[in-house]
């Protein structure tokens, strides 16, 4: 068996000294009409479109092909390809892979069929692959997403069929030009970024893949600008949900499955609506909450929310008789954290308020929204950053009120 052994492996040394390369063909599209397209193809060309622009690109003997292209959405995106029978080197756990473009003229036609050709050491094929093709597709999920035109959605208003739609989300808040407390900027930061990696975790712990903000603070505070600095952190797009709009729990089913992965789901001042949950079961509230959510109201001119509460066991079938709103908090606590809210992966559900003592204990109730944020006077630090940015000053008469201020804290 040793002899047999021995040759065996003399054989394989011989057949890798013939061949050792094992090859794999990734065409452009699947099947013979070029209808269908191979997702693969994509973020091979996104992967070596990144390879192109970095150093790497300086090991290429001819010069790549430079394109416009509009790969996904309206936006024309320049892009770096290999030309015909260019190759390019990768290197993957410490093995050498060739990518190769190959492109053929289709005979009685102009048509060109590319596809891309890999090749492997062929020991190392069957345990590289599947790694280095993860690998390959997680760079180019993540340009994808990076370089992604992404949207701003509303819904549509109260009678037709529920829908959204949108225009280009171009808000130009980030947490650079957001002036806020360091400690609160980077736990921020340092959150968003663990729950947009936390695929796995999410998984594991067989969690729906979301996260609940609650942001509460004066007008003015900076809520919406921190919501458009959170969507343009996580290049997510962006459902500006109106409640008002809404008629039935089964219409915001509908909404909610109709958003895309890897969005920011806000609904703005949630008090005035989770007032009237309050006047309808007839329980007393903190009046100043109450005068706060109706002077609101009163000032915004909007519509009367149609939110009514049908949580609790107890609640008063009357008051239910009455309510001629249909979108309830029970519904709305599905949408949060029911079966409905698994409908998608990646979504941050972002409520506003101005005050947090008007919202209804029930979404407040801890593990509802996972980060309540609370956003008040502009602090010494975030003053100063301001006033460095808008009147290029260092010294000014609100930084020192706001340096009085943090001193009384
Ligand atoms: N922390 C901040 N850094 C930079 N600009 C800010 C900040 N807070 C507020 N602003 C500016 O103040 C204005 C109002 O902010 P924003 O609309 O985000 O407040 P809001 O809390 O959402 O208000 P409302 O409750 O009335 O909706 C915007 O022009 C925004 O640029």
């Amino acid at each position: 068996s040793q002899l047999l052994s021995l040759l065996h492996s003399m054989w394989q040394s011989l057949q890798d000294s013939i061949t050792p390369y094992s090859y794999f063909d990734v065409p452009e599209f699947l099947g013979s009409s070029a209808v269908e397209p191979n997702d693969l193809y994509r973020h091979v060309h996104l992967y070596l479109h990144q390879s192109l622009l970095s150093s790497a690109a300086a090991s290429v003997s001819a010069p790549p092909r430079l394109t416009l292209s509009l790969p996904r959405g309206s936006v024309a995106v320049p892009s770096l390809s290999l030309s015909p029978n260019q190759s390019l080197e990768d290197s993957f756990a410490g093995h050498r892979l060739l990518w190769t473009h190959q492109a053929d003229t289709l005979q009685d036609s102009l048509e060109e069929r590319r596809s891309f050709s890999l090749r492997l050491p062929k020991r190392a094929a069957a345990a590289l692959l599947g790694s280095y093709l993860s690998h390959l597709s997680d760079k180019a999920d993540h340009l994808e997403r990076s370089s992604r035109p992404r949207r701003l959605y509303t819904n549509s208003p109260r009678g037709g069929s529920p829908s959204w739609s949108s225009v280009p989300f171009r808000h130009p808040a980030t947490f650079a030009t957001l002036a806020l407390d360091p400690p609160l900027k980077t736990s921020l930061l340092a959150d968003l970024d663990a729950f947009a990696a936390g695929r796995e975790f999410y998984r594991r712990t067989g969690r729906a893949w979301k996260r609940g903000y609650l942001l509460h603070g004066p007008p003015g505070s900076g809520k919406s600008s921190l919501i458009a600095a959170i969507a343009n952190h996580l290049r997510y797009d962006v459902y500006d949900l109106e409640l008002t709009r809404v008629s039935h729990n089964s219409d915001l089913r509908s909404l909610l499955i109709q958003t895309s992965n890897r969005s920011v789901i806000v609904i703005e001042d949630i008090d005035c609506s989770l007032d009237l949950t309050g006047d309808r079961r007839g329980t007393a509230k903190s009046s100043a909450a109450a005068l706060a959510a109706s002077r609101k109201r009163a000032a915004r001119k909007r519509p009367q929310p149609s939110i009514s509460n049908d949580s609790s066991d107890s609640e008063d079938e009357s008051c239910r008789n009455s309510n001629d709103g249909r979108v309830t908090l029970s519904g709305l606590l599905n949408f949060i954290d029911g079966l409905w809210s698994c409908c998608g992966e990646e979504r941050v559900i972002v409520f506003t308020t101005n005050y947090a003592e008007a919202v209804d204990p029930a979404l407040l109730r801890p593990g509802r929204m996972d980060v309540h944020v609370r956003l008040g006077a502009c602090g010494a630090h975030a003053m100063r950053e301001l006033v460095e940015r808008y009147v290029g000053a260092t010294e000014h008469d609100m930084l020192r009120v706001a340096e009085r201020n943090d001193s009384i804290q």
